[in-house]
């Protein structure tokens, strides 16, 4: 039980480990300079230097000359850390006085930087004082003692996802979506999630107990296990408002349903899958991070931001054909070059023509200092700077793109079809005619590009190459004339709307944001036009560059991707069911062996079912989403807790279990997510769903059995509790304080009598039991945003609380906060009392604890959880 979670830390220890490494010494790095990024004893600092970096940095004039100093060297300064309040967590009011009356003043005394007054504060420009600057970087908060009870609090608080550890600059971009409470939002490339948890945040913040947000987020990454960490991360916030998917966002599907089922489906809610707002915060060189990970030092190279160039279009123009007219889309990357950022701003904006505006937000979050977009730039070229496509050389203008450049322009002989048939495909307006159905078939295949590859592995051959010819020339004597007498282009876009978050001017990372709005459909003409005319000139263009017209030319076959028309949709649905065929004959030649083997029967019927099942899902190795409709199983879950008619499980509960008898974990869905996984399905399941939904109701057998064979999950809790009217005790503050200090106890030891008696008259099973300080009227406790309740188990002789040790340690300490208690340091989690029964065997180790009476019988048939992936195991 809990595997997800479980699962989830190790994962995450195995991602951080990656992400120390960059700290560790490297006999092949050269020592920083003294006093720069150096953070005390012990500590290797890193060479805060490369010449390629600084180069191509002052040629483009990113910061006016006078102020390259100061630029460089907050560059060099590691990061001070921030995080961020949940609003919509049930202690925020808690953890906000704690801040303000506690650590604000007993940190005084920290401060370590001479620009600063304080040791924490607000950060101005966040709305409503909920992200918090520190004047420490990460490495002090865990080496430096006097701050040692404020990083625990930190990290508890992380954990269990009442506040987020961000740095302060990505944090603006969903801040600039303006998120509203009925919104549809995607989430193009969201792992590790930090920005998700932020929207859900937003969509969360001014909900009701009991009551779901009409938004919903849809949070996708095209690594599986980047979403895992996404998945981790999110869990933290409960939600039922959420589908986290596995795509390439350049290909992310178009549902439509008047392809699949015109007629039929025509009372469907939702016909389409669009979206209001659209975070599109791409693969990106990640330069704006090296107060972070100073490992970019040592790695950066041009090649880097030019080579990302082209995917970074195809993911923000898909971004565009998703979005509502009227709708949203926030670019932004860390990165501060403009190839990265204005030149893939101007590219949207020239495809899109007057369908798309950028907008004007210099209004909005007005405390934030930030600079406007450069309408100037070059592009440098392994050892060239180049002012327009006219300078690039023939071989490499499959590599250098016109987008790159201001105007945008090329030249005849340019070998870059392969780019922009792709982009200019997939730019096609969700209204018009799908370009994720057209690009189906596309899930796991390449990009026809030489230099497009994502963020986490752009350091190809041609990037080191690259790297070490622009090391060459900018040590090179004729660095200046070769940057100053090329002749640079201008744009004619308001590309000075765009906003670029230098490290220098707040003492912060680096960040670029672009806020862009959809006026009308694209225009269909436009794009039909440019799609006919650039696939036929494409494959031209790429037999000329394969007949070796140009040397530095992409395989043909790949430039001329297969790009299905309109009409190709049913052709990529046989292709489909024929591909799940090949599955099914596979899994049945296993079965077989098996069979030989002596293992199974020869069971047709097993055969059968196991095809059915193969058929309900139509991603490989991920689990289907399947609707949970048992209704004995619902009618008892409902009658045993006395759940109300107003809470609506019909057409809320999914699994993944296809098999009902075997289900395990139950999920609830927001009607919005309902709505989506509804036109999923009708439209032949085009996502792939990798996990969703709030886990509400597990399986849990035991010893000495219960009524109902499903207990709740404290997930699920906090929106159930207004609507359950059976199995529920009110516990004083001290008999509170007790399960979950010593989280089984007997009956006849509670402090309160007449609370044990009414807990030994319960049904044996799972219960809920509510703090009842500080409530006069329990009959309305449920309904209280500030009530405390906790899933307990009902044994035969006492009482068990089901939390994870650390949510128990968490809500010890809240109640401490709240009521004034002393909390005696706990042991973690063993609980003090043996059962009745005399065994002392423990709870089984899962996230969340159980009665010792009723640990599952076969943890080996426990289902997968929701969230699981099966490529990823
Ligand atoms: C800058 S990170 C996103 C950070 C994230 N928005 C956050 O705030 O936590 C870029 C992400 O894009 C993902 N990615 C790379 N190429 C992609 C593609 N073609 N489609 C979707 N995601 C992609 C990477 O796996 C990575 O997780």
């Amino acid at each position: 039980m809990g595997g997800g979670r479980k699962r989830g830390r190790s994962q995450r220890r195995h991602f951080k480990q990656e992400r120390e490494n960059v700290w560790k010494d490297n006999p092949r790095r050269p020592p920083a300079s003294a006093g720069e990024g150096g953070e005390g004893n012990g500590w290797q600092p890193f060479a805060t230097e490369n010449l390629a970096f600084e180069a191509y940095y002052k040629g483009q004039q990113i910061v006016p000359e006078e102020e390259w100093d100061a630029f460089m060297s907050m560059l060099r300064k590691p990061l001070p850390a921030a995080f961020r309040i949940n609003a919509s967590c049930q202690f925020y009011q808690d953890i906000c006085s704690q801040l303000e009356n506690d650590f604000r003043k007993s940190l005084e005394s920290e401060v370590s930087d001479d620009h600063e007054k304080e040791a924490i504060r607000p950060l101005a420009w966040y709305p409503g004082n909920l992200a918090w600057h520190l004047n420490f970087s990460r490495m002090q908060l865990r080496r430096n003692q006097a701050l040692e009870s404020f990083h625990e609090f930190l990290k508890q608080e992380n954990e269990v996802g009442n506040i987020t550890r961000q740095e302060a600059v990505s944090m603006v971009p969903p801040l600039f979506l303006n998120v509203q409470p009925d919104h549809h939002i995607l989430d193009m490339c969201a792992a590790p999630g930090s920005k998700t948890f932020q929207l859900l945040e937003m969509i969360h913040q001014s909900t009701k107990p009991g009551v779901l947000p009409t938004a919903m987020v849809v949070a996708n990454d095209v690594d599986v296990q980047r979403c895992n960490l996404l998945i981790h991360q999110t869990k933290r916030m409960c939600t039922a408002n959420l589908i986290v998917t596995n795509h390439e966002a350049q290909n992310f599907p178009g549902c439509s349903l008047a392809k699949f089922c015109p007629e039929a489906c025509a009372e469907s809610k939702l016909q389409r899958l669009e979206f209001d707002r659209i975070l599109c915060d791409v693969p990106c060189s990640g330069d704006g991070t090296a107060r972070k990970a100073p490992d970019m030092w040592r790695t950066w190279n041009i090649g880097m931001g030019n080579g990302l160039h082209r995917l970074q279009v195809e993911i923000a123009m898909r971004g565009i054909g998703l979005l509502k007219v009227g709708g949203r889309m926030v670019y932004s990357t860390c990165s501060m070059n403009p190839v990265e950022n204005e030149a893939v701003v101007g590219e949207i904006l020239r495809r899109c023509g007057d369908s798309v505006e950028l907008l004007d937000v210099s209004n909005e979050l007005p405390e934030l200092i930030r600079r406007p977009g450069l309408k100037t730039w070059k592009v440098r070229d392994r050892a060239s700077w180049l002012g327009s496509h006219n300078d690039v050389l023939h071989y490499r203008k499959n590599a250098i793109l016109p987008s790159m450049f201001p105007s945008g322009k090329g030249t005849t002989d340019s070998c870059t079809a392969g780019g922009s048939v792709e982009v200019n495909i997939n730019a096609v307006d969700a209204d018009m005619n799908e370009s994720g159905d057209m690009v189906e078939g596309k899930e796991e295949t390449k990009i026809a590009t030489s230099d497009s590859n994502n963020g986490d592995n752009a350091n190809t051959e041609e990037m080191k190459q690259d790297e070490s010819e622009s090391v060459k020339v900018s040590r090179g004597s004729d660095e200046k004339t070769d940057s100053a007498s090329i002749v640079t282009e201008h744009s004619d876009l308001p590309l000075h709307r765009c906003m670029r978050i230098i490290p220098h001017d707040q003492n912060s990372g680096a960040f670029f944001i672009a806020v862009l709005q959809k006026l009308s459909p694209l225009n269909e003409s436009l794009v039909v036009e440019v799609m006919k005319g650039e696939r036929s000139t494409s494959k031209d263009k790429a037999s000329k560059c394969s007949n070796g017209q140009g040397s530095d030319t992409v395989p043909a076959e790949e430039i001329s991707v297969q790009q299905p028309g309109v009409d190709d949709t049913h052709v990529l649905v046989e292709q489909q069911n024929r591909d799940m065929d090949t599955e099914i004959s596979k899994d049945k030649s296993s079965e077989e062996a098996k069979v030989v083997a002596g293992e199974v029967q020869n069971d047709q019927a097993t055969r059968r079912d196991k095809r059915k099942t193969q058929n309900q899902g139509r991603w490989r190795g991920v689990d289907p989403v399947i609707f949970f409709k048992d209704e004995a199983t619902i009618r008892s879950i409902v009658s045993f807790y006395g759940i109300k008619d107003s809470f609506t499980l019909e057409g809320h509960l999914v699994t993944r279990n296809p098999d009902t008898n075997h289900v395990k974990r139950i999920y609830y869905v927001s009607k919005s997510v309902k709505e989506v996984l509804d036109l999923n399905l009708k439209v032949g399941e085009r996502l792939k769903i990798t996990s969703l939904g709030l886990k509400i109701f597990e399986r849990q057998s035991s010893k000495e059995g219960s009524p109902c064979t499903f207990r709740l999950s404290s997930e699920g809790l906090p929106l159930l509790l207004p609507y359950i009217t059976k199995q529920i005790l009110y516990a004083s503050a001290i008999d509170f304080q007790h399960l979950l200090q010593y989280r089984i106890i007997k009956f006849p030891d509670f402090v309160d009598v007449k609370f044990g008696e009414q807990a030994s008259a319960l049904l044996q099973g799972c219960c809920v039991v509510i703090l009842r300080e500080g409530h006069e009227d329990l009959e309305s406790i449920g309904m209280d945003p500030s009530a405390i309740a906790v899933v307990c188990w009902k044994g035969k002789t006492n009482l068990c609380v089901m939390v994870t040790p650390m949510d128990g340690r968490e809500l010890l300490e809240r109640i401490s906060f709240r009521f004034g208690l002393k909390i005696p340091k706990l042991d973690d989690g063993k609980p003090d009392l043996k059962c009745d029964d005399g065994s002392d065997e423990q709870p089984d180790g899962g996230a969340e604890t159980v009665d010792p009476d009723c640990v599952p019988e076969s943890k080996a048939s426990e289902d997968m959880d929701i969230s699981d992936v099966k490529d990823t195991e």
